[in-house]
C-alpha cells in the first residue's frame, strides 16, 4: 500500500478484548494513537470539563472530595440503568469528539500518516465513528476470554463484567463492521505482536 497516504483506523473491541494492547503495539510502529477511553477519563478527572455537568445531572455525591467523578459509583449506576447511561454519554461523548479532533489535527501537524482511533463504542455509535475512519480494525476474542482478562486485570466480579458485556455490541455485530480482524484468542503476547506487525505494514508503518 502507498506509504504516503493518510490512514485513519478505527480500533475497537469489547471490554478486555485487547484494544489498548494492540494500540500500544501500533504506536510502537509509529502510529499516532488517539484513545477515547483516556480522553473520557481526563474529562471526568479532577477539574475535568465534564465534572460540573455530571454533578448537575447526577447529584454532587457522584463527584468525590478530590473533584473527580466517582468511577465505581458511576459504573454501578449506568450499567444498571440505561437512561442514566444515555445521560452520561450525552455529557461525555461530545467532549470526547471535540478533543479527539484536536488530537488528530495535532498528529497530522506533527507528520503522522497513520492515526489510530481507539474507540470502545465505535460499532455502538452507528455511522458517527465509521464515517470518520478509512478502516475498522476489530480486536476479537471469546466472551469467556474477555471475562478472564478483566477479572485478572482489575478484579471486577463476573456479574459486573457480564452486565457491561451485555450493554455492548455483540461479537457478531462487531465482526460484521470489521475491515480487518485481529483474533486475540489463544495467542501469547509475542504472537499478538506478530499479527499487529502484519497489520501495521498494511497501513504503511
Ligand atoms: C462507566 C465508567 C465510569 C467506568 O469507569 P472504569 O474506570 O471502571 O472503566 P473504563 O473507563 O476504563 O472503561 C472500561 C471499559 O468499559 C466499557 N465501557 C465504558 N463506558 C461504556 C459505555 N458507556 N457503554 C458500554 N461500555 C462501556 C468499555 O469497554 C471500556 O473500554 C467509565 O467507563 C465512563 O465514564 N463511561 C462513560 C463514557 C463512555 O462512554 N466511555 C466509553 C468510550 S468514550
Ligand atoms: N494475547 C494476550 N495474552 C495475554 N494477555 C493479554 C493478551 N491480550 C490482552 N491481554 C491482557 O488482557 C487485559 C485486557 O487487555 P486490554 O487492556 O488491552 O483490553 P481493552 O480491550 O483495551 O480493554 P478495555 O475495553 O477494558 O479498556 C490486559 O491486562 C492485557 O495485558
Amino acid at each position: 500500500m502507498n506509504s504516503q497516504r493518510i490512514w485513519r483506523i478505527g480500533l475497537t473491541g469489547g471490554i478486555g478484548s485487547g484494544k489498548s494492547t494492540v494500540a500500544g503495539l501500533l504506536a510502537r510502529h509509529g502510529a499516532a494513537v488517539i484513545d477515547a477511553d483516556a480522553i473520557s477519563r481526563s474529562v471526568t478527572a479532577t477539574g475535568g470539563r465534564a465534572i460540573a455537568a455530571i454533578a448537575q445531572a447526577f447529584g454532587p455525591q457522584m463527584v468525590g472530595p478530590d473533584g473527580a467523578m466517582d468511577r465505581q459509583a458511576m459504573r454501578d449506576r449506568i450499567f444498571q440503568d440505561v437512561q442514566a447511561k444515555r445521560q452520561l454519554e450525552a455529557i461525555i461523548h461530545p467532549l470526547v469528539s471535540q478533543i479527539t479532533a484536536e488530537q488528530a489535527q495535532h498528529a497530522l501537524d506533527t507528520g503522522h500518516r497513520c492515526l489510530v482511533f481507539d474507540v470502545p463504542l465505535l460499532v455502538e455509535s452507528g455511522e458517527r465513528w465509521r464515517r470518520q475512519v478509512d478502516r475498522v480494525l476489530v480486536v476479537d476474542c471469546s466472551t469467556d476470554t474477555q471475562r478472564q482478562r478483566v477479572m485478572a486485570r482489575n478484579g471486577l466480579p463476573v456479574q459486573d463484567i457480564d452486565r457491561i458485556i451485555t450493554q455492548q455490541a455483540s461479537r457478531a455485530q462487531r465482526l460484521a463492521c470489521a475491515d480487518v480482524v485481529i483474533a486475540n484468542e489463544s495467542l501469547n503476547l509475542l504472537e499478538l505482536e506478530a499479527q499487529v506487525s502484519q497489520v501495521a505494514a498494511d497501513f504503511g508503518l
